[in-house]
């Protein structure tokens, strides 16, 4: 995908994209769901054949990268992307970010602790939003994140996003995760802006 065809990208009208996110929302659910049940071997054989029957039913209306909606709608707080954990927004500008999220059960490593992958994705998401707000496209160069806590599931974290330094296409972003007061985390990163072409 080039960077004209993210440019090209097609949103849905209200009605549409506002269903979309209930669909993505009700996957969400169905993850945390199946993460956090037991069920006997005839329930979840009979839940496989629901879902690969709902996933035939969606088949009929795939669609190309630059006309699909995961991932898009960047009006929605969890820009209709199941892979990432939804981010509310309390401050946002072009340097600075802060909100809130909540991991799940479906982001569990062990412990109580969640798994340590889902952390520089949590990152990745806020710092790639800040260096893209107000900024032609970039990518992660780098993502370096230091586990000082471990981050629990089932309570609102704050984050916060800094962009530091500019130079040229380089955007030097900074952050940090808490719990209440601690810091659970905190990540620098290198965003790159592409140029023209670069997919
Ligand atoms: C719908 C919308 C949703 C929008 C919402 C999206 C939110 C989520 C965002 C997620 C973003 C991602 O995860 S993106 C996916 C993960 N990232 C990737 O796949 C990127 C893979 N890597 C690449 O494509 C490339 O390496 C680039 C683009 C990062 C850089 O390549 P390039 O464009 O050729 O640039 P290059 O000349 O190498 O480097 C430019 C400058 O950066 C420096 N530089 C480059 N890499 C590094 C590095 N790792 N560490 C230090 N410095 C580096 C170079 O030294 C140079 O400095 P100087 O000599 O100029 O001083």
């Amino acid at each position: 995908m080039t960077s004209s065809a993210w440019a090209a990208q097609t949103l849905a009208d209200q009605e549409t994209g506002t269903a979309f996110e209930h669909l993505i929302g009700s996957l969400r659910g169905l993850q945390d769901s199946v993460t956090s049940t037991r069920p006997p071997a005839e329930v979840a054989l009979a839940i496989a054949a629901e879902l690969r029957a709902v996933a035939h039913r969606l088949d009929e209306f795939g669609v190309g990268e630059a006309d699909q909606l995961a991932g898009a709608q960047m009006d929605y707080p969890g820009r209709s992307q199941a892979c990432v954990p939804v981010l509310d927004h309390t401050a946002q500008s072009a340097d600075e970010v802060r909100g809130t999220l909540q991991l799940s059960r479906f982001h569990l490593g062990r412990n109580g602790a969640a798994h340590g992958g889902v952390i520089p994705l949590v990152f990745d998401e806020i710092f790639g939003r800040l260096a893209g707000t107000d900024r032609p496209r970039c990518r992660t160069a780098f993502l370096h994140v230091d586990y000082r806590e471990i981050t629990p599931i089932g309570r609102r974290l704050d984050f916060t996003g800094r962009v530091e330094r500019v130079d040229g296409r380089k955007i030097f972003v900074t952050g940090s995760l808490a719990d209440g007061d601690a810091v659970v985390a905190e990540a620098d990163a290198l965003f790159v802006v592409l140029r023209e072409g670069q997919p």
